[in-house]
């Protein structure tokens, strides 16, 4: 973690150092390198024989910003060195040093490592590199000047909308924006970045020489707001975005606060507020979540004994998809767009013609969207291959089976492909209910099967299972792992058992949330203290979503494989009698007008609340009426018992780590990241106190809310969660 200098040799009055920034494999810009950095622009800018300085990085990656190892540090409130200092660096000895600075910038530079480049007189790029400031998604503001320069470079407005909401740029729309001077074709893709620094020299050299003007970013004013009545207006409008990001997330604010001021008291009384603001937002649990969950949702491709045997992965080119329904389709989009030939197989011509459409139609939305050129989309459909015939799958890397939940029929697919595909062939089920061991049963080499599981819609959900039995060979692990990476999902691996990680671990959200109905709690007030929580939506709303019969068909697996810990409502089950299935027949909880609008209708939903409360299986205590939950009550009930699972799931090994949990709960269930995940934030709870909400509400309302072992011995013994039950059982 360093940088070098090397320094390009020219004619009279054309030397320039060349200042390279190493810390593969993103050149993070860790203190060190900070240090190093200091000193080498420092002598640069001190050796008379130099003319101007480049900034590049090493390996064909300018920086991916700012250590957030080091964030993660300051986040847990680990005693750290402070960098805002680095700000006055950069101001001093690159912006404003004697020598003009020039940023070399290939493939990315993000966060402080934009930051760094904005402090220079010119960027040079290559085509396509992603240019921005996501410190937001890291619950901190850009905290190297980017508050105050970015405004300056590419307008008030535009600035706003790249930190407001983490969206990068391509060079291109740089130069455009004029942040970029120059775009220059280069293979910086393979780490070489030649093209890019000699650009980057020569735009040096004519800085020097005084040919092209030097730009000091801090004092432009020719991007900003002609007139006050402008910013005000662009600025009220950014306020207003900040304060509707959750009010437990204040980030948002402290970003358009330091804008703000800059504006008002001018650049150096805004990168002192800057500095301010960002020691603000590093100390915030939401800091702490989302750096959490950044480490977190890239470890999840590491498990132990498996990815550390340093096996070589067979790339999967082809992939045969059982079932054209929405789920096959999706998988199907999913393995298209990422450059691989799909054999899609269904029973009957018309599910094929069908389940072609669905993927036309998948692939036809991103070219509607402008996402991609219709040529594209063309060429991409165009490898996907419809048959009617399992052995069109003899020659397939991978088949990912997508029927419906069916156990019979699961069992005759895979004995019958068993003898068709070759045998590296990957064979995987995409079930989200049924026990693989049963899936394979009729196979003759069982161990081959593996789960597969996607989450709808297949091609656009980041999350992907991947379901080992205890005899998984640990080579078709790592092939799947690779698989994954290749189609650009989140991996987490874990055990067979009901419902696997993120089904069995949220089965209590929704049975929870009926035991607060049937103790008198109204489901859109539930629905709205759920969604305060920063859940995407609350559990009715879901249940909406997801549909009656699948809620009820689902849920029917953990009332027969857990009976200990169920509640079993009769509202749901009367809600698909009547058959208000949700969102589908436009109703449910709520009632949906032509454009899927919810609105809550408790006319219509009140005879089933009360037959529920009436008929309610479980005997619970007091007047319902009387018993008046807080928001914090309906959390804790709702969450406690989600956290109760997790624990199993971990203390079972079904999970490797406590981190995978939390991945599956963000990308699965859509648990706020910026509270890391759902054990991350049981162990900011504090496993004490969860295991004393859990015992008190476990005497009145049952086995549903009984703190697991694993969970008693964190609490007696002052352990964390994360820690884990340190044994691994698969
Ligand atoms: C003061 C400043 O204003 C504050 C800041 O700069 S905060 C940092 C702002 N920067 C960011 O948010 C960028 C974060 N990084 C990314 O988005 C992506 O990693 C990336 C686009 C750079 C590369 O993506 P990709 O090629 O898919 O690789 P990815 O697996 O994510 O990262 C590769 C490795 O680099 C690490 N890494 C990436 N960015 C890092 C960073 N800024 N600091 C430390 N490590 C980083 C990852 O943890 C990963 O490590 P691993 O191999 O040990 O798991």
């Amino acid at each position: 973690m360093t940088t070098t200098v090397d320094v390009v040799r020219g004619t009279e009055n054309q030397n320039v150092a060349i200042i390279t920034l190493k810390n593969p494999p993103v050149n993070a810009l860790a203190l060190s390198l900070l240090r190093s950095f200091r000193e080498n622009v420092q002598s640069a800018q001190d050796d008379d024989a130099i003319d101007a300085i480049v900034l590049r990085g090493e390996n064909g990656i300018f920086s991916g910003g700012f250590d957030i190892a080091h964030l993660g540090k300051t986040t847990r409130g680990e005693k750290t060195e402070n960098v805002s200092d680095f700000n006055e660096i950069l101001t001093r000895l690159v912006e404003n040093g004697k020598k003009p600075c020039v940023a070399a910038i290939s493939n990315l530079a993000l966060g402080g490592g934009l930051e760094v480049s904005m402090a220079c007189a010119a960027r040079v790029a290559t085509r396509g590199a992603k240019l921005g400031l996501p410190e937001l998604k890291l619950g901190v503001i850009p905290g190297f000047g980017g508050t105050q320069r970015l405004p300056r470079l590419v307008g008030l407005e535009k600035s706003l909308e790249m930190m407001l909401q983490s969206k990068e740029i391509t060079s291109e729309e740089g130069a455009r924006l004029g942040l970029v001077d120059e775009v220059v074709e280069d293979d910086g893709k393979s780490g070489n970045d030649r093209a890019v620094v000699e650009a980057a020299v020569r735009v040096a050299k004519r800085i020097a020489n005084g040919e092209k003007q030097r730009q000091f970013s801090l004092t432009r004013t020719d991007k900003l707001p002609r007139d006050a009545k402008q910013t005000m207006g662009i600025m009220a409008v950014a306020e207003g975005k900040a304060k509707k990001i959750k009010a437990v997330l204040p980030h948002a604010s402290y970003c358009v606060e330091a804008v703000k001021v800059g504006l008002e008291k001018g650049s150096a009384e805004g990168l002192r507020k800057e500095s301010e603001m960002f020691q603000k937002a590093v100390k915030s649990p939401a800091a702490k979540g989302l750096v959490h969950f950044f480490f977190a949702s890239r470890a999840t491709a590491s498990v132990p004994g498996i990815t550390d045997q340093k096996l070589r992965p067979s790339e999967v080119k082809s992939v045969g998809v059982v079932g054209g329904g929405l789920m096959g389709s999706g998988i199907a989009t999913a393995c298209l767009l990422s450059g691989m030939e799909v054999v899609l197989k269904e029973i009957k011509p018309e599910f094929l013609q069908a389940g072609i459409q669905r993927i036309e139609a998948n692939i036809g939305s991103m070219v509607k969207k402008g996402k991609m050129k219709p040529e594209k989309a063309k060429a991409i459909v165009g490898r996907v291959r419809g048959t009617l015939d399992d052995r069109d799958f003899a020659n397939v890397d991978m088949v990912i089976e997508a029927v419906i939940e069916n156990l019979d029929l699961k069992r005759k697919i895979f004995s019958t492909l068993e003898s068709i595909v070759k045998p590296s062939c990957i064979l995987s089920t995409n079930t989200s209910t049924i026990s693989i061991a049963k899936c394979a049963s009729e196979m003759r080499n069982p161990e081959r099967l593996i789960g597969a599981h996607f989450f709808s819609p297949a091609h656009v959900m980041q999350l992907f299972e991947i379901i080992r039995v205890d005899q998984t060979p640990p080579q078709i692990l790592v092939d799947t792992l690779a698989f994954s990476k290749k189609i650009k999902k989140t991996p987490v691996v874990v055990g067979n058992c009901t419902g696997f990680c993120v089904n069995r671990v949220f089965f209590p959200y929704t049975m929870s949330a009926t035991v607060l109905v049937d103790l008198g709690c109204d489901p859109y007030a539930i629905d709205r203290v759920i969604s305060m929580f920063g859940m995407p939506m609350g559990p009715f709303r879901l249940a909406d979503l997801v549909g009656m019969e699948v809620g009820v068909h689902v849920g029917k697996n953990f009332i027969e494989d857990f009976p200990e810990r169920v509640y079993e409502s009769p509202l749901i089950p009367s809600l698909l009698d009547a058959k208000r299935l949700g969102e589908k027949t436009k109703s449910g909880f709520y009632s949906y007008d032509d454009r899927r609008k919810a609105s809550p209708d408790m006319d219509a939903i009140a005879p089933f609340i009360e037959n529920a409360r009436k008929n309610r299986k479980v005997p619970l205590p007091g007047h319902p009426e009387q018993l008046g939950f807080s928001a914090q009550d309906i959390v804790e009930m709702i969450f406690f018992p989600v956290v109760n699972e997790a624990c199993r799931v971990l203390d079972e090994g079904v999970a490797v780590k406590a981190a995978d949990v939390d991945v599956a709960s963000v990308l699965g269930m859509g648990f706020p990241p910026f509270r890391g995940g759902i054990l991350h934030w049981a162990d900011q709870m504090g496993a004490k106190k969860i295991y004393a909400r859990l015992t008190e509400f476990g005497k009145k309302y049952g086995g549903l809310y009984e703190p697991c072992a694993y969970l008693t011995n964190c609490a007696h013994q002052g352990k964390t969660i994360a820690e884990g039950p340190n044994r691994a059982r698969l």
